[in-house]
């Protein structure tokens, strides 16, 4: 079967080899990310193709591989929203997603964003880069031990993200609109409205639901503690950028650490440093953003590229496929 990857890093490269060895699929692995015609056309040929994150497949797109007799479409993420599902079920295409992988991948990238934003570190590292080595009260940290940490979304991830706080001697408390049991020796569940009012730092580990809207709204953040850190490494819909970054720029937030954005895909995995003039006068709120370095870090939606997350959304992938294949079903069938 010939099976058509999206969106292939350098580095996942030998891991697909190494993996695809037990199922012996013909593998195409392509850079490409799924976002325009040209993109879509390179599925031509293959019965199954598997997205990632910043991968569309629209109504448009669906139709051009339905034309093409693509089967199988899968995405190795946990999150769908890249996909038409409705339409591409109308259209009987096979689904399916990988609902966990690495929670770690993500949850270490919210620590450690989190950690060096409290005890501001690329302040710290920018001003010795420039050979000044004196020490300032901009320097000056909080122990995350005399933090309150909020959590919310108490899935795989932010329960991982919870117990790493919670080594780290920080008061984890917690929200998920699905209350969670068994929980409780590491994270105390609260409301939402107490979560935000009494956190030193917040970690967003939901998924995006279109319906419920945005949580991080210009409310949300003016009922957020002065001085308080915020941490997106979910869904960039999950926030109103423009009150996040207002919010900086008065100063009512200290720092926010941020891994996936609104819209990223026009930025993100590309590279505007030879034309930064033209790119200022595009994405005005964007460059605003990244303009409150040191107090705000932006990554490009790395959460996931690790060791360990890789392996998993490969394995899924290939393991997903031969499921199909073997029972004309798949446990991991995206929900419509
Ligand atoms: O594909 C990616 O790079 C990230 C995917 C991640 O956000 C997910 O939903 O699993």
């Amino acid at each position: 079967m010939k099976v058509l990857f999206y969106g292939v890093r350098e580095v996942e490269v030998p891991l697909f080899h190494e993996l695809n060895k037990k199922f012996g699929y013909d593998l195409e692995l392509i850079p490409d990310y799924l976002n325009s015609k040209e993109t879509a056309e390179k599925a031509k040929g293959f019965e199954c193709v598997v997205l990632r994150g910043n991968c569309f497949a629209t109504k448009e797109v669906l139709d051009m591989y339905k034309s093409y007799g693509v089967k199988y479409l899968f995405t190795r993420t946990v999150g769908t929203n890249h996909i038409d599902v409705k339409y591409a079920k109308e259209l009987g295409f096979k689904l399916a997603y990988v609902p966990f992988y690495s929670p770690n991948a993500i949850a270490e990238l919210a620590v450690s964003l989190a950690m060096s934003l409290l005890r501001h570190l690329p302040y710290t590292a920018q001003k010795f880069n420039k050979r000044d080595f004196t020490v300032d009260k901009n320097m000056f940290s909080r122990e995350v031990r005399n933090c309150t940490v909020g959590v919310i979304g108490l899935g795989r991830i932010g329960f991982t993200a919870a117990k790493l706080f919670k080594g780290l001697g920080a008061n984890v408390i917690g929200y998920d609109m699905f209350p969670k049991t068994g929980i409780d020796d590491i994270v105390t569940q609260v409301s939402m409205e107490e979560l935000v009012a009494k956190s030193d730092i917040i970690t967003l580990h939901a998924p995006f639901i279109k319906e419920n809207g945005k949580i991080v709204t210009k409310e949300f953040l003016s009922k957020m503690k002065e001085n308080s850190i915020l941490i997106n490494t979910a869904r960039g819909e999950l926030m109103d950028l423009e009150a996040v970054v207002n919010a900086l720029e008065s100063g009512h937030l200290a720092a926010a650490g941020i891994d996936t954005i609104e819209g990223e895909v026009n930025y993100f995995f590309k590279n505007f440093s030879n034309d930064e003039a033209k790119f200022r006068l595009e994405y005005p709120l964007f460059n605003r953003l990244l303009d409150l370095y040191p107090r705000v870090l932006v990554t490009p939606h790395v959460g996931s590229y690790t060791d360990e997350a890789a392996s998993n959304m490969i394995e899924t992938s290939l393991e997903n496929l031969k499921e199909y294949l073997d029972t004309n079903a798949c446990k991991n069938d995206i929900k419509a």
